[in-house]
């Protein structure tokens, strides 16, 4: 069995946590939330068969056999980096944190010297297998577009871009590189930063983004060309009811990984 210690308990962590009690494989031990929070989550978690201990901090003589993250982008540089300078390894969903300069190395840097290694996990999109492999041939272009409803860009800067109360068309509210795109959405355009990872690189993948006010869903398209030859994608995420900025194939994506590393066959 593997002992997990999650970072951050919203959506996502809630998500999986309901699925992975159901595997024997997997023990999520511990949460680790802002101290604001830590009581209400222990609420929250109170009905689980084997609630999780709430803390604000991984204990320093801590050594979860992994380290999963599904909080936001500030919860690397507070939680993650140290887990892996620690040797703890460590499975990260806000992949859109890497696009500040420097952090990527500095995350490498420090699971170098834990002796581990970070997992960038692909989240609410697919097609991350077929598109790194496609970079080792060389890639020419990746153009992604990510459409979702006009209620999921609350709180953005999308609010200065347009009026989304009473948008009346799909409107274009962001065009320019991922690592833009990741830096100005944190919380929606984590899949703009995992595609360029996989592929051409956060300055060279070109992003779109919209709001549509006659969509239900967060619709990921991608369209690549290569080497290899070409390939179109369309995905379309079901929003989580707790938060609709995120998809639910986030959270099957987080167990889905996890199980992996406990599984005897892993796919
Ligand atoms: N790769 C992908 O495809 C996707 C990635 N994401 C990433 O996942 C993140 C979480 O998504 P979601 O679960 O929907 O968000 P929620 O806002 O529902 O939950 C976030 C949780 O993390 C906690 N949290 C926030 N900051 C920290 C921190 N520094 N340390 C510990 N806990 C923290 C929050 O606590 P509190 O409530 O007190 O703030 C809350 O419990 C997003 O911010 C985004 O970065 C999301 C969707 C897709
Ligand atoms: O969950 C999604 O559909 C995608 C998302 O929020 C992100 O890319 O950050």
């Amino acid at each position: 069995m593997l002992n997990i210690t999650m970072i951050g308990c919203g959506a996502i962590g809630i998500g999986a946590l309901e699925l992975l009690e159901k595997d024997p494989d997997l023990r999520v031990d511990a949460v680790v939330v802002p101290a604001e929070s830590q009581e209400l989550i222990r609420q929250r978690l109170a009905s689980f068969e084997h609630p999780p201990t709430v803390l604000t901090e991984l204990p320093a003589d801590a050594r979860p056999d992994l380290l999963v993250e599904c909080a936001g982008h500030r919860a690397i540089e507070q939680h993650v980096l140290p887990a892996l300078a620690r040797g703890i390894p460590c499975l990260v969903v806000s992949v859109g944190a890497l696009s500040e300069y420097g952090l990527a190395e500095r995350l490498e840097a420090a699971a170098r010297e834990g002796g581990t290694r970070i997992e960038l996990l692909p989240g609410a999109i697919g097609g991350i297998d077929a598109l790194s492999a496609a970079k080792v041939g060389g890639l020419e272009s990746v153009l992604y577009t990510g459409r979702k409803p006009a209620g999921a860009w609350k709180g953005t800067p999308a609010e200065q871009a347009c009026d989304l109360d009473n948008l009346a068309e799909a409107t274009v509210i962001f065009k320019g590189s991922a690592r833009e795109a990741a830096l100005l959405y944190p919380k929606n355009a984590n899949v703009a930063a995992t595609l360029s990872l996989a592929g051409l690189g956060l300055d060279r993948t070109e992003v779109q983004l919209i709001a549509d006010p006659h969509s239900s869903e967060n619709v990921h398209q991608v369209e690549a060309r290569g080497a290899f030859g070409g390939f179109e994608l369309t995905l379309r995420g079901k929003p989580l009811a707790a938060n609709p900025k995120t998809s639910a194939l986030t959270v099957y994506s987080v167990v889905r990984a996890l199980g992996n590393h406990a599984h005897a066959i892993s796919i």
